[in-house]
C-alpha cells in the first residue's frame, strides 16, 4: 500500500497539479480529494485531464473528511489552512500551497494580507542554503508563492556568494493560472489576449516581503527588492527577470562559475548553456528552474533571467518535492525535468 495522500482544493488550479503528479507518483495513493462550492461532485468535472481520478467524488472540506491520511495537501485560498491545519494531527505531514504561514514577520503579514498572522512553518524551497536539513522530517509545510519561488532560485546564489549588492529590482511576467481558476475581471480572455499588463506595481505585491525574506536570509543582511509582476497571454509559465548591481572586480566568468556551483548536483535548477535565454514554454509540466545569466558590464548589474511553470515547480511540484523530503523518499520521486518544445 502506498504513502496515502489528501488533495483539499482538488477542483483548482494547484489542486489539479498536485494531483497530476501524484497520479503519477510511485509512491503516493491518493485518498480523499475536497473543494469548497464544487463538494459533492465528481472530479472529473473540473480536471478532466485527470482521467485515473475522474469518478472521485469531491468531499466538503473538513478535518474529518482530511483525517487518516499520512499526507494533506492544501490548496485553498488564504486563509482557510490555518483554521484547518490546527485540526489536523501533528505527526501528519500538511503541505500548505496557499500564503498563511510563509512570512516570519507578522507585521509583514498584516500589511500585505490585511489580517492576523496565523503563524511561520518551515518554508518549502529545498535549494535554498541549509533548507533541506529543515525540511527533513518536518511535519508542517509552507510551499512558496510562485513569483518568490523563480526570484529567490534566480538570486540566491549571488547572495549566496556575496558578489552582488542588496538592491533587487525584478520584472516578472506570468500566465493567468497564476490568479487560480476563481473569475476575475482583470483576466476576461479579451482583456488578456494579445495584450502583457502591469499590475501591483509600486512595491504593493505581496509576494514582495517573501522574496525580500527569502534574500535577507541568503545574504545575512537587509536587502531591498522592488518588484513589477506583469500578466501574459498564456495559461502557464513565469519568467523573472532580476536586475542587480555588481561588485567591483566580478568578472563575467566569475559570475558564470557561482551559478555553475549553485546548479551542480540540483537536480531542478539548471543553467542554460551560454547565450540560451530561458522561455517559459521549456518548463511546462516540468518541475524545473531554468537560469541564465549576464553581467552587464556598462550598467554595473547582474542580470539573471529565471523560467519556471508557475503551477509546476511554482506550487504542485513544489509541493511533492518538499513532500518527498519530508518523508524520507527520493526528492526527484514523481517528478520529471522534462518540458516540452517548441
Ligand atoms: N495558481 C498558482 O499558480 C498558484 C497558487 N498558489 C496557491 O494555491 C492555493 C490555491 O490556488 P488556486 O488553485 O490557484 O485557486 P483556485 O481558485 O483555482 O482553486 C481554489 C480551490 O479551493 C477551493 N475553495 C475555495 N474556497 C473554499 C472554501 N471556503 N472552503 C474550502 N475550499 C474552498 C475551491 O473549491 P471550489 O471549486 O468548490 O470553489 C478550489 O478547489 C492558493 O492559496 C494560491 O495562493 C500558490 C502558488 C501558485
Ligand atoms: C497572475 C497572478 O495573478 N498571480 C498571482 C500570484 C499567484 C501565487 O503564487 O500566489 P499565492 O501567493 O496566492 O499563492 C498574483 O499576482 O496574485
Amino acid at each position: 500500500m502506498g504513502i496515502r495522500a489528501a488533495v483539499a482544493g482538488a477542483s483548482g488550479y494547484a489542486g489539479g497539479e498536485i494531483l497530476r503528479v501524484l497520479a503519477g507518483h510511485p509512491d503516493f495513493e491518493v485518498g480523499t480529494v475536497t473543494a469548497g462550492s464544487n463538494a459533492g461532485t465528481e472530479l472529473g468535472a473540473h480536471q478532466p485531464h485527470l482521467l485515473s481520478l475522474a469518478d472521485r467524488v469531491l468531499a466538503p472540506t473538513t478535518p474529518d473528511a482530511l483525517a487518516g491520511h499520512d499526507v494533506v495537501f492544501l490548496a485553498l485560498p488564504h486563509g482557510q489552512s490555518g483554521p484547518l491545519a490546527a485540526d489536523l494531527p501533528a505527526d501528519v505531514l500538511v503541505v500548505d500551497c496557499g500564503a498563511d504561514f510563509r512570512l516570519g514577520d507578522a507585521a509583514d503579514w498584516e500589511k500585505f494580507y490585511g489580517s492576523p498572522h496565523a503563524g511561520t512553518w518551515p518554508y518549502g524551497l529545498p535549494e535554498l542554503p541549509g533548507r533541506r536539513d529543515v525540511l527533513r522530517d518536518a511535519r508542517r509545510i509552507a510551499v512558496p508563492g510562485c513569483y518568490p519561488t523563480a526570484v529567490s532560485l534566480a538570486l540566491f546564489p549571488a547572495f549566496a556568494a556575496g558578489i552582488v549588492e542588496p538592491d533587487v529590482v525584478v520584472v516578472a511576467a506570468s500566465g493567468t493560472s497564476g490568479a487560480g481558476r476563481a473569475a476575475k475581471p482583470h483576466l476576461l480572455g479579451s482583456e488578456v489576449m494579445g495584450s502583457v499588463s502591469a499590475y501591483g506595481v509600486g512595491g504593493v505585491h505581496r509576494h514582495t516581503p517573501e522574496m525580500t525574506q527569502n534574500l535577507a536570509a541568503v545574504a545575512g543582511r537587509p536587502v531591498r527588492v522592488s518588484f513589477t509582476p506583469t500578466l501574459a497571454p498564456m495559461s502557464r509559465g513565469i519568467l523573472a527577470t532580476c536586475v542587480v548591481p555588481v561588485r567591483p572586480g566580478v568578472t563575467a566568468a566569475a559570475l558564470r562559475a557561482v551559478y555553475a556551483d549553485a546548479c551542480d548536483g540540483e537536480p531542478f535548477l539548471h543553467l542554460l548553456p551560454e547565450g540560451r535565454w530561458p522561455a517559459t514554454a521549456m518548463t511546462l509540466g516540468a518541475n524545473t528552474a531554468l537560469l541564465q545569466v549576464a553581467l552587464d558590464e556598462t550598467a554595473g548589474r547582474v542580470v539573471v533571467v529565471c523560467a519556471i511553470d508557475n503551477l509546476a515547480k511554482g506550487t504542485g511540484g513544489g509541493a511533492v518535492q518538499c513532500a518527498n523530503l519530508a518523508l524520507g523518499l527520493p526528492e526527484t520521486a514523481g517528478l520529471t525535468t522534462i518540458g516540452v518544445s517548441p
